[in-house]
């Protein structure tokens, strides 16, 4: 499923209009008709509805969702909050032919409308869409402010109104609503931290727009779902070995912290790698022995209780994961050096290892294998020197241009974890939930993520499919034997039995 900016979808819409011929009227008409049956599902029969409607082609979608529904019996006020001049286009036609067809549209001009929500058992917000601008406007800054105070069920048309489509904007004024009903393609809104909960539950609808104008365009953004897990995991020839499963090295821990590379480790053999070595300081090596005895360990010299070199470390392996649990000290960013050189294949950088990265992020660009790069918004905000605040305003430009300018793939983690290539393609994870807000997750990930990775799949597929799987398996955890309270890192590494078993029923 793609994800579009505010640019996107009106390029598309042209394209739609001009190119192939599907007149304004008809999209507006075969949006409004959709919505209205996809909202259906919300409304009780008896339902008292008001459905506020703007000036511009949102309010216009509101006004095919009118006629749609008192076509179908619900009882529907219309509530029309712009001067009829100003109402424009497709959404002045759909205006009329609501009128032509006998129905009658109030004006509003001040009047009390918290009154006249009183009554109401649904609110339909048609106000404003993509096409917003600046800071809210009268009378539109006034009514949503009292759609948020009404206490009933409230539904937005495309977008919850006062939200842009669009990353980088501060938001002070829009609808909470309960739902959302999304024309064609969620707008990227819906997944940035300071926007997504104005959404409510939202759905999309399919409205006959054609995809032709963002396949073809630089840079997409698509929603990895669990249709794309099952097309592209890699099922296992009856005739494989340890070997053809991937070979794989975790580099991390220190003395005051074992556990991380033990759930990295575990979580990559039971994910699906083949063997597994450890490279850890001596201190750690007997405890985590007995905790992960399916691994191979290697002795790396130590000092002050952390790795001081990689020593003899041979480099010779399918995937390497480095960082987790290896503290950030003066001797990290050599450490971290001579693994960009050293190795070939590639490279999982990720917790303390990012930190150490930032200090020598020009030898990125002497790498010749695959580097990729697992940083939550602390991590990400640091590499690029920026506040967490100024990220989370623009997760997927910063993710972008560090991508594309270090030639690295970028797994920005989050509720929304954001994958992206080093061309600047994005992809989004949907699966996951706040019990994964806990410490180990990452070192989870990290482990599910080298064993993908040594998987025969694209380096995206191995990416995606593991963020997908790390979520999945959160979701199915607290749905049926934990909670977003009690979730531990380690049960996710024990949910991914029934995960496999549920991708490959
Ligand atoms: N492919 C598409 O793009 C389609 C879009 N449709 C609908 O059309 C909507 C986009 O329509 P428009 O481009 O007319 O945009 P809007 O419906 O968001 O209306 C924009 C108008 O609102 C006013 N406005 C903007 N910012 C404001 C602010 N801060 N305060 C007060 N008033 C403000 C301006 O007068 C502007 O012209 C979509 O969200 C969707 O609902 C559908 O009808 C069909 C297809
Ligand atoms: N609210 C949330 N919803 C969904 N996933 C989450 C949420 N909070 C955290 N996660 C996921 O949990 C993991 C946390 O990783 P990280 O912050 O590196 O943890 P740690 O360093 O403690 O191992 C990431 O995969 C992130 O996407
Ligand atoms: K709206």
């Amino acid at each position: 499923m793609f994800v579009v900016t505010a640019k996107e979808m009106y390029d598309t819409d042209r394209y739609a209009m001009e190119r192939v011929g599907l007149e304004g009227k008809m999209l507006m008409e075969n949006a409004g008709r959709a919505i209205a049956r996809e909202m259906e599902a919300s409304l009780a029969e008896n339902d008292n509805i008001m459905i506020l409607v703007g000036k511009g082609n949102n309010g216009g979608d509101g006004f095919v969702i009118a006629r749609t529904l008192l076509e179908r019996g619900y009882a529907v006020e219309v509530l029309q909050c712009a001067e009829t001049s100003d109402i424009r286009g497709d959404a002045a036609f759909h205006r009329e032919v609501l009128l032509n067809m006998g129905y009658s549209i109030s004006e509003y001009e001040g009047q009390d409308v918290e009154s006249l929500l009183q009554d109401k058992d649904v609110v339909i917000d048609a106000l404003l869409g993509i096409g917003i601008k600046g800071a809210i406007r009268p009378p539109y800054d006034y009514l949503i402010t009292l759609i948020n105070q009404y206490q009933g069920k409230v539904l937005s048309v495309d977008l919850p109104s006062g939200i842009p489509a669009d990353e980088g904007y501060e938001v002070h004024q829009a609808v909470e609503a309960d739902q959302t009903i999304v024309v064609q393609f969620p707008k990227v809104s819906s997944f940035l931290q300071h926007t997504a909960a104005f959404y409510g539950d939202w759905t999309t609808v399919d409205i006959g727009l054609p995809s032709n104008v963002i396949q073809s365009g630089e840079n997409q953004k698509k929603v990895w779902g669990r249709r794309d897990v099952v097309r592209t995991l890699p099922s296992r020839s009856s005739f494989s070995h340890k070997g053809t499963h991937g070979k794989g090295l975790v580099i991390g821990g220190a003395v005051a912290m074992p556990g991380s590379i033990a759930m990295t480790s575990r979580a990559a053999l039971r994910a699906g790698a083949g063997l597994l070595t450890i490279a850890t300081v001596q201190e750690n090596v007997t405890a985590l022995a007995a905790n992960v005895v399916e691994a191979t360990y290697h002795t790396l010299p130590s000092q002050h209780g952390h790795i001081r070199s990689l020593g003899e470390l041979d480099f010779s392996y399918d995937g390497i994961a480095i960082g987790m649990g290896m503290g950030r000290h003066e001797q990290a960013p050599t450490i971290m050096k001579e693994a960009l050189l050293q190795t070939e294949g590639t490279l999982l950088i990720d917790a303390d290892g990012l930190y150490a990265l930032k200090q020598v992020l020009p030898s990125l660009s002497d790498r010749e294998g695959t580097t990729v790069l697992t940083p939550h918004p602390g991590e990400m905000a640091h590499l690029l020197g920026i506040t967490v605040p100024e990220l989370l305003q623009r997760p997927f430009s910063y993710a972008q241009s560090f991508a594309t300018e270090h030639d690295v793939y970028v797994v920005l983690k989050g509720a929304f974890t954001l994958i992206t290539n080093p061309k600047g393609d994005q992809w989004i994870n949907p699966t996951g939930n706040a019990g994964l807000a806990k410490g180990g997750t990452g070192d989870v990930l990290s482990g599910i993520l080298l064993s993908m990775l040594m998987q025969p799949q694209t380096v995206e597929e191995a990416l995606c499919n593991g963020v997908w799987i790390h979520g999945y398996t959160a979701d199915i955890l607290i749905e049926q034997k934990h909670s977003s309270y009690d979730l531990l890192a380690s049960d996710v590494i024990d949910g991914l039995p029934a995960t496999y078993r549920n991708i490959f029923s």
